[in-house]
């Protein structure tokens, strides 16, 4: 017998690599916060002793999902300004708020209540970008969740710094701090090519290539960003970027809903990631990423949910729904987007996006065991013919019942662990109270 630290037994284990494996009756073995072994579970009793044994007799167990975009903090401007197209929404409604509300506390609880709401959906991992990312990253230490911190550009002043000299000194002093942590880790995350004047974005490349760091951008959002970008310099954004050296494996583009054929073929030649956040494109009506003609040409697409400010959730599980059944809709084509690749787009494609597919994306030996159980039972997933056809198509999150990041079990039986939820929900209240006094509250 060996010893390991925790076994993990459920009636369907989904590693998701191998693409469209389902095993049943299977275990995964972890020890020392990683992944050891994934085998049948007859065969794991017989093998291992282990601390713990946690028995899910009705679940399907999957690697953690990935949100690759996320603005944690907005949280508590959720429901603030809905049914307003991208830049009403922003230049009216969210940067006021943003100018007068916006500190480190607010980012404190803002980004509680946003990884309280992640973890109960499965989410092991996520990019933020949003001000005070050192506050996120010592809650995300705290809490145990794995955390990508966008060292964020933006050429206006705000309650975080006065431009973006400021903004990289920051971003360069939380590079240094969270150097070598095993879950946290640092991305440069200039807004947009809107936002961010040329010369920081030719100075953001320069040093995220010194450093090995990848950059993280909002890019071609709305038809409106690509046509003032036409009308003011003459070229199309990606065009900028390119020419400014960016387009490369380091870019994670987020969005990229309007996109010529020629400019498709260019991501894919340069190894760009894109992220694919399909519920704020439908909210803000900002249009559709062509998800099938990218994944046709090799590009790497993960998914996003954006902030809760336009989503208006951080409902992972949810998003793949949304975009398997958009994929389909926008290509006019019922096998664009299946239930095993969008699983994957939500797993190991965005751990890929982030750099980190060598760490957690899949079931694999040697990988963190960041893991989600998810319940199958009861009636809304009866019949049960294929698992990952229900967990795409069929259940909610709130079926997720156990999430763990390196071994560490954050969610039990749907109960935070490293998190007090009644907490989370008084202070809540008394941002709502701040923000919007005349908004009914108790
Ligand atoms: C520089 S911190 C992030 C900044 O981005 C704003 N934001 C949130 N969602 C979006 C979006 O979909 N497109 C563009 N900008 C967005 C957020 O309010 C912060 O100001
Ligand atoms: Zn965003």
């Amino acid at each position: 017998m060996q010893k390991v630290d925790s076994l993990v037994s459920a009636r369907w284990v989904i590693p998701v690599e191998p693409e469209g494996t389902t095993l049943s009756h299977h275990t995964v073995a972890i020890r020392d916060g990683r992944i050891i072994d994934c085998l049948p579970t007859a065969q794991a009793e017989q093998q291992y002793q282990a601390d713990r044994h946690q028995q899910l007799a009705t679940h399907a167990l999957i690697p953690g999902l990935v949100n690759a975009h996320t603005h944690n903090a907005m949280s508590l401007m959720r429901g603030l300004a809905d049914d307003l197209p991208l830049m009403t929404w922003l230049q009216d409604h969210i940067w006021p708020a943003e100018g007068k509300h916006v500190s480190a506390d607010f980012v404190h609880d803002g980004a509680e209540l946003a990884m309280a709401e992640m973890l109960r959906g499965g989410t092991t991992c996520f990019s933020d970008m949003y001000f005070f990312p050192e506050v996120t990253g010592r809650l995300a230490d705290r809490v145990g969740m794995r955390a990508v911190l966008g060292m964020i550009v933006i050429d206006m002043p705000t309650p975080y710094g006065s431009g973006p000299e400021d903004y990289l000194d920051k971003g360069l002093a939380l590079h240094d701090a969270w150097r070598n942590h095993p879950h946290i880790s640092t991305v440069f995350a200039p807004h947009a090519p809107y936002t961010v004047s040329p010369q920081w974005l030719e100075r953001i490349r320069v040093l995220a290539d010194q450093l090995d760091t990848r950059i993280h951008m909002h890019v071609h959002e709305t038809a409106g960003e690509v046509m003032e970008s036409v009308a003011t310099t003459g070229q199309r954004p990606l065009e900028r970027l390119d020419r400014l050296g960016l387009l490369n494996p380091s870019l994670i583009a987020v969005h990229m809903t309007q996109l010529n054929s020629d400019e498709l073929d260019r991501i894919a030649e340069t190894g760009v990631h894109v992220v694919h956040c399909p519920e704020s494109n439908l909210k803000l009506a900002s249009g559709f990423c062509p998800v099938h003609e990218m994944q046709h040409r090799g590009i790497n697409v993960a998914i996003g949910t954006d902030g809760a400010a336009s989503n208006n959730d951080l409902d992972l599980l949810g998003e793949v729904r949304t975009a398997a059944l958009l994929a389909k809709a926008a290509s006019g084509n019922a096998a664009a987007l299946p239930a095993h690749r969008a699983l994957r787009m939500a797993t190991l494609d965005g751990a890929r996006a982030l750099g980190l597919d060598e760490e957690i994306g899949s079931l694999t030996p040697g990988k963190y065991a960041d893991l989600c159980a998810i319940d199958l039972s009861g009636l809304e997933s009866e019949p049960l013919y294929n698992p990952v056809s229900q967990l795409v198509y069929t259940s909610q999150r709130d079926k997720v019942s156990h999430v763990w990041v390196a071994g560490r079990l954050l969610l039990n039986e749907r109960r935070l662990t490293t998190l007090d939820e009644a907490d989370i929900l008084a202070r809540t209240r008394a941002w709502q109270a701040r923000i919007a006094p005349e908004a009914p509250h108790d």
